[in-house]
């Protein structure tokens, strides 16, 4: 995988990645800042769907987003894609700040992988082309010859994801963990400097599940891939490599920061307002109800 097309930032000597301040002669910059989220309120229909959220990812962090059901998870990774405006504050990708920059330019920038978009690709496309055509920023074939660098690099990307026999097949035939797996090698295909996922786990069985972990694990250790965020519900989903975590509830944030600080049996009954036992093991995370 490609490097991100810009350079290590510096930290200031000593200071844990964590998220906040990426400081340059004492000040902080916020275009070194993948994504930057200043005082960000979104409002719907008299509803709060987040408030006051401040978040700064930098471009070597891989987030995990967790929160239930109607936290806002989707919402915070609509504005980091560009896709929603805020209604209070500044949102930055990329350096570049929503409502003062054309998105069109910023999205090729961004690997999104979601359900919302899997459920918009034709069955009959297929799966190469799925990938392919995230080059062109399409959804389905437009062109009847794809470049071979570009083939290759589509066979490639879903080689990695497990996916390289199924090449050739329909998207609509395969499974919902290999529809999953397709998109995410879609996601990398135009080699984004943010990679995005929405609930890549969702749906999946615990073979599909461990698998998708793993995968996503060697992504994230991959000191080339792309600044990350995940979203999820649960805490087993979370793969190894992953830094930080941002834990929201009623589109608040209980807890941001180090992934192993924030993830704390307190933080997660705060978030999910329950009383839970939180266990590790290794690198994996695991959590029930207590009693
Ligand atoms: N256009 C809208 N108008 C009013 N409320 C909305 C609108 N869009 C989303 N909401 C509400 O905002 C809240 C946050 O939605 P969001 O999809 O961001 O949550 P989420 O954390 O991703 O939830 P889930 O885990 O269920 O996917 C939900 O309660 C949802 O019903």
């Amino acid at each position: 995988m490609r490097r991100s097309r810009r350079g290590p930032v510096e930290r200031e000597p000593g200071a844990p990645s964590g998220g906040a301040a990426v400081r340059h002669g004492g000040e902080v910059d916020v275009d070194d800042l993948v994504i930057h989220l200043d005082g960000v309120g979104v409002r719907r229909g008299g509803t709060a769907l987040l408030s006051d959220v401040n978040w700064s990812v930098e471009l070597d962090e891989r987030w995990v987003v967790l929160g239930p059901n109607g936290a806002g998870k989707t919402t915070l990774l609509k504005l980091a894609s560009t896709e929603m405006y805020p209604s209070a504050g500044t949102v930055d990708v990329l350096g570049e700040r929503l409502g003062k920059t054309n998105v069109f330019e910023l999205r090729p920038r961004i690997g999104l992988c979601s359900s919302a978009l899997a459920g918009r690709i034709p069955g009959e496309e297929v799966v190469r082309d799925v990938v392919v055509s995230a080059g062109y920023a399409v959804l389905g074939r437009w062109r009847e010859e794809y470049e071979s660098l570009d083939t290759d690099r589509a066979q490639e990307l879903l080689d990695l994801l497990g996916v390289g026999h199924l090449a050739d097949r329909a998207f609509g035939t395969l499974s919902e963990g290999e529809r999953k797996r397709a998109t995410i090698a879609r996601a990398l295909m135009t080699d984004p400097e943010l990679l995005l996922l929405d609930e890549p786990a969702a749906g999946l069985d615990l073979g599909g599940r461990e698998d998708l972990v793993g995968r996503l694990s060697g992504l994230a250790m991959d000191p080339d891939a792309p600044a990350s965020v995940l979203v999820t519900h649960h805490v087993e989903e979370i793969p190894p490599g992953f830094t930080h975590g941002l834990l929201l509830r009623e589109g608040a944030v209980v807890a941001q920061g180090l992934l192993d600080q924030v993830l704390t049996e307190e933080n997660l009954a705060k978030t999910f307002d329950q009383d839970l036992e939180l266990q590790r093991s290794g690198e994996r995370f695991f959590a029930r109800r207590r009693g």
